[in-house]
């Protein structure tokens, strides 16, 4: 479980979270929603320990987050960070070379679900296959945990689809995944909780089929209530 325990961030004066707290389950979806600016990506950085927190703690399995913790996360930004002169097939010996814990036969079967061709540069991929590029290079490392962030923003409906079916297969198996996102249409149907950010707080954590079996609302129903009062 990654354990998010009363952070606070402030770059500089500007405090952009307050006393934030929640928690992702293993084999669960969870999907942090809020808008542009609100901290999301910052909470993923903190469990990465790429940013320092001006207070608050996160535990991953028990764990304080230290470099140690590492391997059990996987993140995935909202770009590529490889060079786009290489192929596909460069960027995956470059991580087979790089970490210990890389699947080389899941980036494989990673390959094939997403019709990509290994030859091709990344420079000269298209928007959607950049975005399926980086989601192989995440996933194909054996993590407990994955985050993910905003992997639908700026791509198509049809590799928005082929991205989804990623949730759904045994690709993710029973791994922890965080989401960010602030277009939640095409993965409501797949997460299993939800986290309301607002101004720099959590204003609702909620497992998404309790509140659909109790309440009869979806997560864009809360969101509505959250957001619009
Ligand atoms: N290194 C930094 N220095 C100063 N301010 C920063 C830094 N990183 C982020 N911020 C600010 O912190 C706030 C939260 O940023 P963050 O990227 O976490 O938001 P977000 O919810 O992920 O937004 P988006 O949906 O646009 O990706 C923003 O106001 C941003 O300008």
């Amino acid at each position: 479980m990654i354990e998010i325990k009363h952070i606070h961030k402030k770059f500089g004066r500007k405090v952009v979270l307050q006393d934030v707290s929640f928690t992702a389950n293993k084999g669960e979806i969870t999907c942090l929603i809020g808008v542009n600016g609100v901290g999301k990506t910052t909470i993923l950085h903190a469990i990465m320990a790429l940013t320092p927190l001006t207070k608050g703690d996160i535990h991953i399995d028990g764990e304080k987050v230290t470099k140690k913790t590492f391997e059990k996360v996987s993140y995935i930004p909202d770009a590529i960070t490889m060079p786009g002169q290489m192929r596909i097939k460069d960027a995956m010996e470059f991580m087979n070379d790089f970490y210990r814990h890389w699947n080389q036969q899941r980036a494989h079967e990673m390959l094939q679900f997403f019709r990509l061709k290994p030859e091709e540069r990344i420079s000269s991929l298209s928007k959607g296959n950049t975005a399926k590029v980086n989601l192989l290079l995440g996933l194909a490392l054996d993590a407990d945990y994955i985050l993910m962030d905003e992997p639908f923003s700026g791509i198509d409906i049809f590799s928005r689809e082929q991205i989804t079916d990623v949730f759904t297969s045994h690709l993710i198996e029973d791994r922890g995944v965080i989401i960010t996102t602030h277009e939640i249409q095409d993965i409501e149907h797949l997460i299993d909780k939800a986290v309301l950010l607002d101004q720099g707080e959590v204003k609702r954590e909620f497992d998404v089929e309790t509140v659909r079996a109790e309440e009869g609302k979806s997560v864009v129903d809360v969101m509505r209530e959250v957001y619009q009062g």
